[in-house]
């Protein structure tokens, strides 16, 4: 018999079907505390939850029996999934199930916003009878920017143009082709920042789009604009958002995620005249709620019976037969995705793969779904995994090709990633050094060894004397020690790149005075930790 416990609110009749199971038996314990549920959770072997239950190391070091974490909902932010994995815990979760629901959320909050409704109730069940308090705006031939063109974001910015609205749209994973098949406009941050009179986020919480609207942004953002954010806490910046409302930089905001979960009583947004407010209601309908419970209910009862299911967010999928060949190139795969894929300026449209030498002779399917996480994950965060990443990359409209070859230029094998954009092709290849590890070889088409980690810094120079003095001096001046230091050159005073891995990143000021260092052409940054 396995036990299932139930710890956040989840839709009764969603998770009927495991109440019905004749191997199961279904525990609702709701509100534990970290404490409460690390005493009991060794008597389980399954655990659902939505966003309330944060079940962190602690509880997943006590789970002894656990086998699967069922996340009814999207976000797994409130899951430590690096513990799980460590563990040996499945977790799934419910991607689809809430996406129309939270949508549906976003425009309430939109409109909510442009009628001061919230506002406008308080007065009227009050007593007063104000009619020229409320002035609103049409959304009628307004422009909305949105943020995170994924599974939300797409169906907001249809019903927007049903509104009369023009969409501007930015998503790293948007190209030009996919804007049209959407009807929306693709456009930078910056232009939506500086253009829009709505903008509404749906993007992930990840280290890059944590305070991605903050003060910087709000100091260039049309005068007026109005913000909508039912996607996370922590997007943007809080304090800086009340500071630009109170400028008159914003018209008003409409949030239904805070960035500490419930807000404190003395929270900046509770009180304010210009901003409309809801408890993390996004997914909160009947027929979400049904949905993301009957999904992950029927996961959990296929894991549980041993039998394929879908939807895992941090299990591997590798054959047996191939695991000992292709395991040792498993972390060098993904870092070699995640360092080309912060070479790119565009949204990427094809990722080519070449094995070259020992491995071409395998399925070398798992250890592309490394690479491929390694490529998308710099911009989806933790909602991507080797299960996961191919489908990711194909919902994106982004063309994969595996080739192969004997040939590895003296290495035993060779592991290259193209990634082609509408007006760049940017190449990384890597391999195992008996007793070295890890090392990047090749750069586009220079030669280079480095060890991928840490924090890289990636410069496009041209071959002069004095361009090592200069860059040297520039970062050492400023504090920032250079570990190591590579330098390739494609012929003498032709076009070269230097490789530096920094003990730090590269304070902002610092980056822009070294752009204009003479002779430096490019620099990007590049985060391998
Ligand atoms: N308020 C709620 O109750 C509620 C309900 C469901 C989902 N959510 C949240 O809404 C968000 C969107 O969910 P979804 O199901 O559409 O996810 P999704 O993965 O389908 O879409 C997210 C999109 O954001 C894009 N993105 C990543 N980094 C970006 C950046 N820097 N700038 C612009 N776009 C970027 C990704 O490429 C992706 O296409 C998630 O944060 C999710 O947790 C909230
Ligand atoms: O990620 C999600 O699915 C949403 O944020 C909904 O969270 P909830 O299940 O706690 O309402």
């Amino acid at each position: 018999m396995y036990k299932v416990l139930v710890s956040d609110p989840i839709s009764d009749m969603g998770i009927q079907q495991l109440v019905d199971a004749a191997d199961i038996t279904v525990e609702k314990k709701t509100g534990l505390s970290e404490d409460e549920l690390v005493a009991i959770i060794a008597d389980y072997d399954a655990l659902l939850v939505r966003s309330q239950t944060r079940v962190t190391a602690r509880i997943l070091e006590a789970a002894t029996n656990l086998k699967v974490v069922g996340r009814a909902g999207v976000g797994v932010d409130n899951i430590d999934l690096e513990a799980a994995t460590k563990r040996g815990v499945i977790v799934i979760n419910a991607p689809d199930g809430n996406t129309i629901t939270t949508c549906e959320h976003a425009f309430a909050m939109m409109m909510a916003l442009s009628r001061h409704i919230p506002q406008a109730h308080m007065k009227t069940v009050q007593g007063v009878w104000d009619r020229k308090s409320f002035l609103g705006v049409e959304l009628r031939n307004k422009t909305l920017g949105v943020l995170g063109m994924g599974r939300i974001g797409s169906e907001v910015a249809k019903r927007a143009k049903a509104f009369g609205m023009d969409i501007l749209a930015y998503d790293p994973f948007l190209t030009e082709e996919r804007a049209e098949k959407l009807q929306v406009k693709l456009a930078s941050v910056d232009e939506i920042i500086r253009t829009a009179d709505f903008m509404t986020l749906h993007t992930p919480l990840t280290p890059e789009t944590r305070h991605m609207i903050s003060r910087p942004q709000f100091e260039v953002m049309k005068k007026g604009m109005r913000i909508v954010n039912c996607a996370r806490g922590g997007l943007v910046d809080e304090l800086a958002l009340v500071e630009a409302i109170d400028q008159g930089i914003v018209a008003g905001a409409a949030f239904d995620v805070f960035e500490e979960e419930p807000p404190r009583a003395d929270h900046p947004f509770l009180n304010h005249p210009k901003i409309v407010v809801t408890p993390h209601l996004g997914a909160s309908t009947i027929e979400a709620q049904e949905n993301v419970a009957v999904d992950v209910s029927e996961q959990v009862l296929l894991i549980l019976r041993n039998e394929p299911f879908k939807n895992a967010v941090n299990m591997p999928h590798v054959p047996a037969n191939v695991l000992n060949k292709l395991q040792p190139y498993f972390k060098l795969g993904e870092q070699l995705g995640v360092f080309v894929s912060q070479m790119v300026e565009e949204p990427v449209q094809e990722i080519t793969v070449k094995y070259s030498g020992e491995l071409s002779d395998f399925d070398t399917q798992p250890l592309t779904r490394y690479i491929i996480k390694g490529v998308l994950s710099h911009h989806l965060g933790s909602d991507v995994n080797i299960i996961n990443s191919m489908h990711l990359a194909k919902s994106r409209d982004v063309n994969i090709t595996i080739e192969k070859s004997a040939a590895t230029k003296g290495f035993t094998n060779l592991l290259q990633v193209t990634l082609k954009t509408k007006n760049e092709q940017r190449t990384v290849a890597g391999t195992l050094l008996n007793g070295y590890g890890e090392r990047i070889v090749q750069i586009d088409r220079f030669t280079v060894d480095v060890a991928p980690e840490g924090n890289i810094l990636l410069i496009a120079h041209t071959d002069k004397p004095g361009m090592i003095g200069n860059v040297g001096s520039l970062l050492g001046n400023n504090d920032v020690n250079i570990a190591t230091m590579q330098v390739s050159r494609s012929a003498a005073g032709a076009d070269a790149i230097m490789v530096l891995s920094v003990d730090r990143v590269v304070p902002h000021d610092v980056f822009q005075q070294m752009l204009k260092v003479n002779g430096i052409v490019k620099a990007r940054e590049i985060d391998l930790i």
